[in-house]
């Protein structure tokens, strides 16, 4: 069965009073006809644009609720293969999650040097948004408690090429009760039943049950409890999922305003797509994306808050390094900048590099970070991720400008000739693909399996 026949499949299965059930108490604007056929049909992903990119040699058309949002207009193009992608010069996801996006403000400058938390942060489609939003003075939590999906989280938040981030990985709760009321703007892109991603096939058609609706509902009631928690009075909570269901979204907004926790924060760029006060939606039959909700709500001054409790475990320096225990090659890596200098640590096997100027309790509940090196056996090597920083504290010394078809070739796996010994980046027309290691002759290629084509 070819992937339009499965989607076609998961969506038919539903009848428009099934289809009306599951959503719940709201009106489907333009009917659930209209819906349940829209559902089964295929959505292109969107590109979501670096805010230093180059101009694509592709055209576009524009993403209507993300202003640095876009399609590209042929069906043919695939922009996952191009150099451009490659670079870091965008990033690829469905137009629906570009919502959240638009109701955190990750489009404008609202969000430049403020103290975020994403708090579902897993595979880092939102958390990159908003560490490219935060610019170079602002902090980001990403936090996800599942392990096993902290690899591509890393992977994302560094193809951004910002190192102002770290990595945690604890239940919200804890994290909450470890690090108090310390964020400008916490997002929740909630675990949900995923009605939104039945038609494309990613979910089980369970979702579109009662029992699966309310389980989701009462883990978001918790996560959100905790959200609140670690916000500062007057700060912002994103909420957001891709699911219909209004037990998932409106009602969980509700929630918290009829506890006086906050009040619903309108967004003016959104007002196209509001559903409820504070809240917005985007229908697969309307709006060409799977669907999506977001909400944004303000934080009651008055809201209680608590500081930080730092494990007396892992605490500050624990796993601190000084510039001496750096790996000998270092200085032949990496030129540090003076105004921006770092807080090394090692965790095994990996080496990274803190802001010095992040908050205090990032070493105590950090899994990971801006990685610079790693070491197998008894050797270090420079970090991928290092070789895709656009700015601040390290950035790789040495780089080695390829054409058009050697960066195809390196990014298929290839080595590529470099006249220069050592390590050094190979980059194209300014953007880094990825490290090489030349002998004076030829650069052997260091992309990691993931990042190759
Ligand atoms: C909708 S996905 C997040 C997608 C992500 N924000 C993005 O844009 O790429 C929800 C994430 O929440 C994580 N999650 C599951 N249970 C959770 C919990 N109790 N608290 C916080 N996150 C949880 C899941 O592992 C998953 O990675």
């Amino acid at each position: 069965m070819s992937d339009s026949d499965s989607q076609r499949d998961h969506a038919s299965i539903f009848s428009v009073a099934e289809i009306e059930s599951a959503v719940g108490a709201i009106e489907i604007p333009g009917g659930a006809a209209a819906m349940r056929e829209a559902m089964s049909r295929r959505h292109f992903n969107a590109l979501r644009m670096h805010r230093s990119a180059a101009d694509l040699d592709f055209e576009t058309k524009p993403v209507d609720w993300y202003s640095l949002g876009c399609k590209a207009t042929a069906t043919d193009v695939r922009p996952s293969r191009t150099l451009a992608y490659a670079g870091g010069d965008f990033y690829l996801q469905d137009s629906g999650s570009l919502l959240a996006l638009a109701a955190a403000g990750c489009d404008t400058d609202e969000l430049a040097g403020q103290r975020v938390c994403d708090l579902c942060a897993a595979p880092g489609g939102k958390a990159s948004a908003l560490l490219e939003a935060i610019g170079d003075d602002g902090f980001l939590l990403a936090n996800e408690p599942i392990r096993s999906r902290i690899a591509p989280l890393k992977y994302n938040l560094a193809r951004t090429g910002s190192d102002r981030y770290a990595i945690s990985s604890l239940d919200p709760d804890r994290l909450a009760d470890k690090v108090g009321s310390e964020f400008d703007l916490v997002l929740v892109d909630a675990p949900c039943s995923g009605q939104a991603l039945v038609s494309r096939g990613k979910q089980n058609p369970a979702a579109m049950t009662d029992k699966q609706v309310q389980h989701s509902a009462s883990r978001q009631n918790r996560i959100l409890d905790a959200a609140v928690r670690l916000l500062k009075p007057g700060g912002r909570l994103v909420y957001s999922t891709c699911t219909f269901a209004v037990d998932e979204n409106e009602a969980q907004m509700q929630r918290l305003v009829d506890a006086d926790w906050g009040t619903p924060a309108s967004v003016t760029n959104l007002s196209d797509y509001q559903s409820a006060s504070g809240c917005y939606r985007l229908w697969p039959h309307l709006h060409d994306c799977a669907g999506a909700f977001a909400a944004s709500m303000q934080l009651a001054d008055s809201f209680p808050t608590r500081t930080a409790k730092l494990s007396r475990k892992k605490s500050r320096n624990e796993t601190r390094v000084s510039e001496k225990q750096l790996p000998k090659d270092w200085k032949q890596w990496y030129r540090e900048s003076a105004s921006k200098p770092l807080n090394y640590h090692i965790d095994g096997s990996v080496l990274f590099g803190f802001a010095a100027d992040a908050p205090a309790w990032v070493e105590s509940v950090a899994v990971a970070g801006p990685e610079l090196a790693y070491r197998t056996g008894q050797t270090w090597k420079p970090s991928h991720e290092a070789a895709m920083r656009k700015g601040n504290a390290a950035m790789a010394l040495q780089t080695h400008e390829v054409d058009e078809a050697s960066a195809r070739n390196f990014m298929a796996g290839s080595t590529i000739s470099c006249p220069d010994r050592g390590w050094r980046i190979a980059q194209h027309q300014d953007r880094p693909l990825g490290w090489i290691k030349s002998d004076g002759r030829v650069g052997k290629n260091h992309l990691p399996g993931s990042a190759r084509w």
